[in-house]
């Protein structure tokens, strides 16, 4: 799914409105349509419901809403908030169109909020995309006032004083909703860490933008959902046999780490490879042969961390870093193999952190490497960022300069691949912030490259995969129970 700026929204609006054609007008009252049908799914009409609405066509949109649940039978409440003399012209429509019916109370000040039962579901649809500046005055008073308020709110398209495309400063007044239902697209904002107070658990409802215009208009920006991921998985074909499906290679474990290299193994077989070699120090051979039977090992000379590689001519795609360490002759191996091998490549954990004490080592990145660090990791690569947005055009920056993929982890991790697009996975949980995912997705995406999928195909579905599999682990034992071992045995395909 694409993910457009408030900019492109505006103009695929007009070319609906030209091409469908549609009037703007009927074109609000069936964006207003698909929030109420999320909202009932929601909701009984048994609870009254008080819409706040300002003077734009969010405002308008909230008309429109306060007139179709009427028609269900909730008992709505409207407040406009008079922020402005005039409205635009679609809220004048459908504030003529519910003043048969409905005598809103208009917000002048503070004063003018009434007291509202604290079973009142609060629909928020005072700013939309259209917002300009921080909100201030009293639109701010009121998004202050509703947040004090222990209401649930649901906020209609994006939060009043969120701004869509760009970061917010600290203090900046912005409703706080349990919910947003957001027309056609998920916004930007929605995917970054800091917005999470500010967007809740988020809807889309589909408006029946044109069709031409999604698809004929670039953006940097995807949204991985469940299509999205199931159109790059290669089916298995009857006659095939293991070689089709490649011969990994995981670089993994020292003395103490040897977990980190069991998960990425079990990882990797679970996720559809050929056959799997583990090259691990001597410390780890039977724990590893004992842990994964499916697996082969090459034991390096050294007992406790690795110093050497083994023959590289016959792997398909290589992945190196989960536990591995950082001992001088470990980076030296690292180097080796950047300098040698033909294969696809990931890279992660301690092999990232190498690469930032050693940053010669970055301009022997082969082509399509993939990264897969967390923002810790991310920051020893590239130094701090002040916000989120700026974070990610730092990870556009680096995967472009250097043509690698980056993984950049955490919920909604953003996979930014070498020309610069950004893809945000859709499945994962905070069960998952727990030692040794990461290296769980390390034996994935290594399984996925020696099957021949692209490396951005691998980085994408990886990412996916392994989310979905974190999200059935957590629904078999909730959220803090959860450990690594179970997404890797959650894998299904
Ligand atoms: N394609 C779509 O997504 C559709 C969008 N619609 C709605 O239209 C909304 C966008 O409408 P508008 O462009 O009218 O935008 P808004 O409803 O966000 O209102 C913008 C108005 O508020 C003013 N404003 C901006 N920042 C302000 C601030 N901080 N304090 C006070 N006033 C401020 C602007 O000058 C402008 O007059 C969307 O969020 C959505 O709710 C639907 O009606 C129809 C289809
Ligand atoms: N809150 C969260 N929501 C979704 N996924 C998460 C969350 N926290 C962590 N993850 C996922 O868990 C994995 C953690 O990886 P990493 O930090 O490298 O762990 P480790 O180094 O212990 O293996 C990443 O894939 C990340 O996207
Ligand atoms: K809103």
């Amino acid at each position: 799914m694409k993910i457009f700026s408030t900019e492109q929204i505006r103009e695929a609006d007009r070319y609906t409105i030209t091409h469908e054609p549609i009037s703007s007008l009927d074109l609000m009252e069936r964006a207003s349509q698909a929030f109420v049908r999320c909202f009932c799914d929601q909701f009984v009409n048994t609870r009254p419901v008080g819409i706040f609405c300002g003077k734009g066509n969010n405002g308008g949109d909230g008309l429109a809403i306060a007139r179709l649940l009427s028609e269900r039978g909730y008992q709505v409440q409207v407040f406009i908030v008079e922020h402005t003399e005039t409205g635009s012209a679609d809220f004048q429509e459908n504030y003529e169109r519910l003043k048969n019916h409905h005598s809103p109370i208009h917000i002048h000040a503070t004063n003018d909020l009434p007291a509202l039962s604290p079973k009142t579901i609060i629909v928020d649809a005072i700013l939309g995309s259209g917002l300009s500046r921080p909100a201030e005055g009293l639109v701010a008073a009121v998004i202050n006032s509703i947040n004090d308020l222990p209401n649930k709110i649901i906020s209609v398209d994006i939060a009043s004083g969120l701004f869509a495309d760009k970061s917010n400063q600290d203090g900046n007044p912005i409703i706080k909703p349990s919910c947003t239902i957001s027309f056609q697209f998920p916004k930007l904002a929605f995917l970054l860490p800091q917005n999470a107070e500010y967007t809740g658990n988020w809807h889309i409802a589909d408006i029946g933008l044109h069709q031409d215009y999604i698809r004929n208009t670039a953006t940097p920006y995807y949204f991985t959902d469940k299509a999205a991921a199931e159109k790059l998985i290669i089916p298995r074909k009857k006659f095939s046999h293991k070689g089709t499906f490649g011969h990994a290679l995981v670089i993994a474990g020292s003395y103490g780490k040897m977990g980190a290299a069991v998960l990425s193994a079990k990882a990797c077989l679970r996720s559809g490879v050929g056959l799997l070699s583990m090259h691990i120090p001597e410390c780890g051979y039977e724990i590893m042969q004992i842990s994964n039977p499916e697996a082969m090992v090459t034991v390096d000379n050294n007992a406790r961390y690795i110093t050497n590689l083994p023959d590289l001519s016959t792997y398909s795609a290589i992945g190196v870093g989960p536990g591995l360490g950082k001992e001088k002759e470990t980076i030296l191996m690292l180097e080796k193999l950047l300098d040698t091998t033909q294969s696809p490549l990931i890279i992660d954990a301690d092999a990232l952190n190498i690469l930032s004490e050693n940053p010669h080592l970055l301009d022997k990145l082969p082509a399509n490497t993939i990264l897969t660090p967390h923002p810790k990791e991310f920051q020893r690569l590239t130094g701090s960022s002040s916000n989120e947005f700026e974070r990610l055009e730092l990870a556009r920056n680096f995967a472009g300069k250097y043509k690698v993929v980056v993984c950049l982890k955490g919920a909604n991790t953003a996979v930014v691949l070498p020309n610069r697009d950004v893809h945000f996975n859709s499945t994962g949980n905070a069960g998952m912030a727990t030692g040794g995912t990461g290296d769980v997705l390390t034996g994935i995406i290594t399984a996925l490259l020696a099957q021949g999928y692209t490396p951005q195909n691998a980085a994408i579905l990886g990412v996916y995969q392994h989310g979905l599999a974190g999200d059935k682990a957590a629904q078999a034992r909730g959220m803090s129970a959860l450990i690594a071992s179970d997404v890797a045995e959650n894998l299904s395909w």
